[in-house]
């Protein structure tokens, strides 16, 4: 072994890599400086490159073959040998040199080519995560950049943080990726952003295990790209031409291997899983190489047609051309698992669990990687009958049974003017916030006897205490009053909080007393529909996604302002609030008065709509200023109230228990007795179908929205 140090560090250098065939976890792997020099010379820490004139072999000589100064951009590093190299070491040295010299020319050589912006609106295009989220069904992961399901990859965002060797090639038909998590990210968390150093990809990470499911079984999968994705040709974000995630297209995987990598900030390197996509010909082609006039020209094989007017699921197979060849594989005698054929430089078994593992064939890692000139041409389809959906998701122009409210309808949809994927955010109608085009479905209200009849997953039971929650509930008690010159009798269920630090009351709503509140019901349903109430799914002020996150419900706010979702802009004052809002203020004030025994003057009200699936997650209604009693009245499908403490520490040792479930229906009202129950408790809702609720609170001068 020679050793050589550089700058002030000093590194052995072993002269050819130990590989240990037992175990092969334990080879060694190239350490960040050896990365693409592995045997040889490192590059200094800060990635600073050499300058072509200073590597020269006269100046080798003339320093005796004992000491090389090298030159790099910013600083010079000497590179000391302790004994004259051998022939050998000399034509390594030669190598390495040339390695860095050419990696040195392309960094030199390397600007931010500048792309130009798209000529034609992407057929399927977004603004954020949720949109893609809500509206596709082949991408649905909102923070992974892979979307598997049944274990096989249904949809691949090609983002920052690309590669050694990516590439975008023939146009976008043959394009590399590392797959499977684990790469550089920036991770954004309540305390900021976090830079995330790459770790060793596995080939049981399920990402990587589903892509690998996708390759043997030749499935396709949708690549999608955001802005941020630097080999696309186009620059996503040209202002005027602002199209942060675009749907390319089907591709397959004719090629899946491992390599070892350096990230640029990590000192080591590690194993990255590659996947080539080729895209799939039953499209035509691919669209951004397409011209904008394609369609209007009456291009057959192009994959707007494909995208715009293939409703059916196309099965047109095209038969290998001339163009395609077949997979380039060897078998590695180590382990007896084939590698394709990958680069210029030769064949490399590409396990990494072979204990050849990222060895040349003739010993010693590889320095500089080319892929060579065959691996880089598309292949003849391994997918002979599978066919391809449409990509584009459909339009519900009906609502089967009359009921709008079912999961379909709270998705997201894609316009057809242009072509962007959008979030359903107001209740009325699906509206496009590129090109404002509208698309509504003729519905029925439903009547509260609907819900009764609703079989719930687990037993009804009003309310189940935590078992170390220490909350304790009180004997039943029958309210009687009248309304509208009947007599009602309701049940009042209450739970006090330990320490008394106060008490949670549910009043029972029945079909008997629940005349109100089924007028209510109605008159919402009607109002969200005509406008007259306008529902709509407001942005979160925080949260980690890119582009907005709305709510995951609607909501309207009426009264004095409330911050909580919707800021103070959109609030309706009581005088000019809609009939279903004072209907539901109503109910909620008699009941209320009637559990405590006293009036509340309740000054707000904010009423959240739910379709199917849709929920509110935790929080409590603590803003400053607000008063000690919160009332909320539950109209239509059942649901799930549960109560937890919000001491996260405390929750922690208690695995996030929950100390209070209630199970909500229609006509029943929540009355939260006390502030301690907002200080110390954090609540959630989570109805079984569409439900409506109203909840009401007092707004002080206090209020942080008179503080501003
Ligand atoms: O949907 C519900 O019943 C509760 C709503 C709620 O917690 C709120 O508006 O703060
Ligand atoms: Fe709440």
């Amino acid at each position: 072994m020679s050793r050589v140090s550089v700058e002030q560090q000093t590194v052995c250098l072993p002269s050819a890599p130990h590989v240990d065939h037992q175990h092969p976890d334990r080879t060694p792997r190239p350490n960040s400086v050896q990365t693409y020099v592995p045997h040889a010379y490192q590059e200094t820490r800060a990635g600073h490159v050499l300058e072509k004139a200073e590597l020269t072999r006269p100046r080798f000589q003339q320093m005796n073959m004992k000491e090389m100064t090298v030159k790099t951009e910013e600083t010079s590093a000497s590179f000391t040998l302790h004994s004259k190299p051998t022939r050998s070491k000399r034509q390594r040295l030669s190598s390495v040199a040339s390695a860095i010299r050419k990696r040195s020319e392309n960094r030199l050589s390397f600007k931010a080519p500048q792309r130009p912006p798209l000529s034609r609106e992407p057929p399927i295009w977004a603004t954020s995560r949720q949109e893609i989220c809500e509206t596709l069904d082949y991408f649905r992961s909102y923070q992974s950049g892979v979307y598997s399901s049944d274990g096989l990859v249904k949809g691949y965002l090609l983002s920052a943080f690309g590669s050694e060797r990516d590439i975008f090639h023939l146009g976008g038909r043959f394009i590399v990726s590392h797959g499977g998590g684990k790469s550089e990210s920036v991770l954004q968390s309540r305390v900021g952003a976090r830079h995330q150093l790459a770790g060793d990809q596995k080939i049981t990470d399920r990402s990587v295990r589903a892509l690998m499911r996708n390759y043997e079984e030749s499935r396709p999968l949708v690549l999608l790209a955001d802005d941020k994705y630097d080999k696309f040709p186009y620059d996503l974000s040209t202002p005027g031409s602002v199209y942060p995630y675009i749907v390319l297209g089907f591709f397959w995987i004719p090629y899946a291997w491992a390599e070892y990598e350096a990230p640029s900030t990590d000192n080591q390197s590690v194993v990255r899983w590659k996947f080539a996509f080729q895209w799939c010909e039953e499209q035509g082609d691919p669209w951004w190489t397409s011209s904008p006039y394609a369609d209007e020209a009456g291009a057959t094989n192009s994959v707007s047609n494909f995208l715009h007017h293939n409703e059916k699921p196309s099965s047109t197979i095209v038969s290998p051309g001339k163009r395609f060849r077949f997979r380039d594989e060897e078998l590695c005698i180590d382990c007896m698992k084939t590698s394709p054929s990958v680069y210029k430089q030769g064949w490399i078994c590409l396990n990494p669990c072979c204990g050849a593992f990222w060895t040349l064939k003739h010993g010693g890692s590889p320095t500089i990687l080319d892929y060579s000139e065959s691996f880089l041409q598309l292949i003849s389809p391994t997918h002979p009958n599978i066919s391809l959906a449409n990509l584009k998701p459909s339009l519900i122009s009906e609502a089967p049974d009359g009921i709008a409210t079912g999961l379909p309808f709270s998705k997201g949809w894609h316009c057809k003017g242009c072509g962007r994927l959008a979030c359903r955010s107001d209740w009325k109608c699906w509206k496009c916030p590129h090109c404002n085009k509208e698309h509504q479905v003729e519905d029925r209200s439903m009547a509260p006897h609907e819900f009764w009849l609703q079989r719930p997953s687990r037993p009804i039971m009003h309310a189940e205490i935590g078992r170390y929650s220490g909350i304790r509930s009180e004997r039943p008690a029958i309210i009687h009053s009248t309304i509208d010159g009947r007599d009602e009798a309701i049940h009042r269920l209450t739970y006090v909080l330990p320490m008394n630090r106060g008490k949670i009351h549910l009043v029972l709503g029945n079909p008997r007393a629940n005349s109100r509140a089924n007028e209510a019901f109605r008159l919402y349903q009607e109002e969200a529909k005509s406008g007259g109430l306008e529902l709509r799914r407001y942005a979160l002020r925080t949260h980690r996604l890119r582009g907005p996150m709305l709510t995951n419900y609607f909501s309207q706010n009426s009264g004095e302002p409330y911050q909580y979702v919707s800021g103070t802009g959109q609030t309706v004052p009581f005088d000019k609030a809609s009939k279903s809002v004072i209907a539901a203020l109503a109910i909620i004030k008699e009941r209320t008065q009637k559990a405590l025994g006293c009036e509340v003057p309740f000054n707000e009200i904010l009423t959240a709509a739910y379709m199917e699936s849709q929920k509110m997650s935790f929080h409590s209604d603590s803003e400053i200023g607000l008063g000690p009693v919160v009332a909320s009245l539950s109209l239509g499908s059942m649901a799930y109230m549960h109560f937890r403490m919000k001491n996260s520490q405390q929750r922690e040792k208690r695995s996030s228990q929950i100390d209070l479930t209630l199970t909500l229906r229609h006509g029943d009202v929540v009355v939260m007795e006390g502030a301690q129950v907002q200080d110390l408790y954090e609540h959630t809702v989570s109805p079984v179908n569409f439900r409506i609720a109203a909840t009401a609170r007092c707004i002080g001068p206090n209020h942080s929205y008179y503080k501003t």
